[in-house]
């Protein structure tokens, strides 16, 4: 496969301007151009307010550049889409729902009969191991075990694409270290494409295919690094600490946690 067909998400001189609540204007982000690959896996990582959520958002559609593209699959994105699928750090469970339900929720509005749509939604509960909890509601689990039930609901959908947003931020280390084993395992049992946005520079070698590193804001491209390294990976490989600390040290301003 040539290098344009393995290309699943193109982004071209992507800017965003926001507008301040004093009117002045401020450019978040600034001619960001990068390309992401069928079934890798990539970890954006920069300092707080670089601008990481704002190219997530617009890759997802869900907000508009001022200047630039984004193309799936060589069509532009231009609003939310089926193929691109979504989860953030707050979970975005629907509180009245079971599990279950919460899992099946995109498939029933996309008109999925429902002994199909809770089948499916069973297959992808017990990939994150919560299918005992299916008639739990979501005030009855765990941050871990809720951002678990995001995923499934996420995957459930059936994108080609997960764009992650801090999916881990909320949790202690330990949940974290868990969580991220668990979506390794769904990323190579589905092969989705998966872009992570973390602030945790270990998290994202941990995970990571590519690892893309922005400057503070305006937010750009700072560096693309590539993460030779077999998995499952060990952090006491030295690898793993030599290439934490030279990101860290790329990153400089120490406002990039070395979270686990
Ligand atoms: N809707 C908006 N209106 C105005 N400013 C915004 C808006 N959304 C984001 N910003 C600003 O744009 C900049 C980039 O925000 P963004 O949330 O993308 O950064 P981030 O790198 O994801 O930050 P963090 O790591 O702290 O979550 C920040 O200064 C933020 O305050």
């Amino acid at each position: 496969m040539n290098e344009k067909n393995r290309e699943i998400i193109g982004i071209n001189g992507l800017s965003k301007t926001f507008t301040t609540q004093k009117g002045d204007q401020f450019l978040a982000v600034d001619n960001i151009s990068l390309r992401i690959f069928k079934n890798s896996f990539t970890c954006i990582v920069g300092p707080s307010g670089c601008g990481k959520s704002t190219v997530l958002r617009i890759a997802a559609g869900l907000e508009k550049a001022s200047a630039g593209t984004v193309h799936y699959c060589c069509s532009p994105v231009t609003k939310p889409c089926g193929e691109i699928g979504l989860v953030f750090q707050e979970y975005s469970l629907f509180p009245w729902m079971t599990v279950l339900d919460n899992v099946a929720a995109g498939p029933e509005f996309a008109g999925i009969n429902k002994k199909k749509r809770h089948h499916d939604a069973m297959d992808y509960l017990c990939m994150v191991n919560m299918e005992e909890f299916k008639n739990a509601y979501p005030h009855e689990l765990s941050g871990g075990m809720r951002q678990r039930v995001a995923i499934a609901r996420a995957l459930a959908n059936e994108p080609d694409v997960l764009l992650m947003d801090e999916p881990f931020g909320a949790l202690d280390a330990h949940t974290r270290i868990l969580l991220q084993q668990e979506l390794l395992r769904v990323w190579q049992l589905t092969r989705k494409t998966i872009v992570l946005v973390t602030h945790s520079v270990d998290e994202a070698v941990f995970l990571a295919d590519e690892i893309l590193v922005m400057s503070s804001r305006p937010g750009r491209i700072r560096k693309i690094i590539r993460v030779d390294m077999e998995r499952p990976r060990s952090r006491a490989n030295p690898k793993f600490g030599t290439l934490t600390d030279d990101i860290l040290r790329e990153l400089g301003n120490g406002t990039v946690k070395r979270l686990v």
